[in-house]
């Protein structure tokens, strides 16, 4: 289980940027597993991954044709499939060969087959000492490093490492995460009616987190009750960050804050200047717990999720805190009062462009944009350069 660190003060109101940091900021690293390589896609390399062989591990073949000894004519003496070997060759003696085959001793080219002719057997044709011949070691000596920790292992990085000799690689823990949804007007299924809308969090927050780098325990819905929310609390389990939707402002049933309370939690951060998402917390519980409480408007709640919970999974998989891009507004924008604004957008080569429908309880926007436009507070001319705060994906 993940511990936040012990400061005692709360960041009321936090700027965007300063939240971002002391989400980056509270929480250490996870220890390392090692994985299969072939089950280690997407996950952070936890150490430095370097060739536990030379690459290649042995000079080959990069042609199907003859490996000859010296200049021809040649007498073919044999031949060399892929994965066999054999005794090395003399001066003026070739071996049929497949690509792949380890060249075998006192090899000096590899003629293609379509190049070369045997007549009276005797193979006949042209070739330069090191012709078609992959060299050990060509492309990397064995120590070398291949990646650097915190890299993301791509698909190509899996290959690599298999390539490199490895059976399993070192990467972060994936940080373990159980959701809570709360409001007693949510629906798990079919079409919002009567003041009861249907839950479109529970569906998407795991997808997200798994963008980001966790691994989802549970998600479950809680009804809007003191007791039923510290109950929901304590019983998630050994889990390195609990998530919650809703609850967060002052209204009748926002139960997160007393929940908190009641469980002698602490608050790290207790909301931030920024629209959508203000209302956003950060907070240690007394069962050493991380909880972060996102608002119920559901794309506030993405925005939220990206600026306190995007750096904290970062410092828990023991990744700097990301360095935004900047990239050009493609027009003016207005951002409110004190706050910084998160405006959705579809970046392109010309800069970003606002989508439409950006309400904080609006999703056709978030499913249109690749990322939110991180408008300063007064608000930016067109051509402006602003930081890019990408949408996982
Ligand atoms: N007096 C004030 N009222 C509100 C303020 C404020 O500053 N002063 N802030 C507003 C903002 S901004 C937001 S965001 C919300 C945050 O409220 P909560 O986190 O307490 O969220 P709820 O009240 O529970 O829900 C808000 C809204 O979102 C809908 N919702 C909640 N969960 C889901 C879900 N899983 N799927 C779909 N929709 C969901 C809920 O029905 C409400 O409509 O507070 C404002 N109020
Ligand atoms: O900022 Mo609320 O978080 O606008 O929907």
């Amino acid at each position: 289980m993940t511990t936040l660190d012990t400061r005692s003060t709360t960041l009321v109101g936090a700027d965007w940027a300063s939240a971002r940091t002391v989400a980056h900021g509270c929480l250490p690293p996870l220890a390392a597993e090692h994985v299969s390589v072939g089950h280690a896609h997407r996950r952070v390399l936890a150490s430095d991954l370097v060739a536990a062989t030379a690459l290649p591990a042995f000079t080959s073949s990069a042609m199907d044709g003859w490996a000859v000894s010296g200049p021809g004519p040649w007498t073919v003496t044999g031949t060399l499939l892929a994965g066999g070997s054999a005794g090395p060759l003399a001066p003026g003696e070739a071996v049929v060969i497949a690509t792949g085959a380890q060249a075998p001793g006192g090899a000096t080219a590899v003629l293609r087959s379509e190049d070369g002719v045997v007549v009276d057997g005797r193979l006949e044709g042209h070739v330069r000492d090191g012709d078609h011949l992959r060299l050990a070691g060509e492309e990397a000596h064995r120590g070398e490093l291949m990646a650097p920790a915190g890299v993301v292992l791509t698909a190509g990085h899996l290959g690599l490492a298999a390539a490199a000799g490895y059976d399993v690689v070192p990467v972060v823990r994936r940080p373990t995460v159980a959701v809570l949804v709360l409001g007693d007007e949510l629906l798990d299924h079919g079409v919002s009616a009567r003041g009861r809308v249907r839950d479109s969090l529970g569906p998407q927050l795991p997808a997200w987190l798994d963008l980001l780098g966790c691994s989802i325990r549970s998600v479950a819905r809680v009804p809007d009750s003191l007791a039923a929310l510290v109950e929901a609390l304590i019983s998630v389990g050994d889990v390195d960050l609990v998530v919650t939707t809703g609850g967060t402002a002052a209204g009748p049933v926002d139960l997160l804050h007393r929940a908190i309370e009641a469980l002698a939690g602490r608050l790290v951060v207790d909301s931030v200047a920024v629209r959508p998402g203000h209302p956003m917390l950060l907070a240690r519980l007394a069962h050493r717990v991380a909880l972060l409480g996102l608002p119920g408007n559901p794309q506030a709640a993405v925005a939220a999720l990206l600026t306190l919970g995007a750096p904290l999974v970062d410092a828990l998989l023991g990744r700097p805190l990301a360095v935004l891009d900047q990239v050009r507004s493609r027009e003016a924008l207005a951002a409110p009062g004190r706050a910084t604004r998160l405006v959705l957008a579809r970046r392109g080569d010309a800069g970003a462009i606002a989508v439409a429908h950006q309400g904080s309880a609006m999703l056709r926007g978030l499913a249109e944009a690749d990322g939110y436009l991180v408008v300063p507070t007064g608000g930016c001319a067109a051509d402006d350069r602003l930081a890019w705060l990408p949408l996982p994906r």
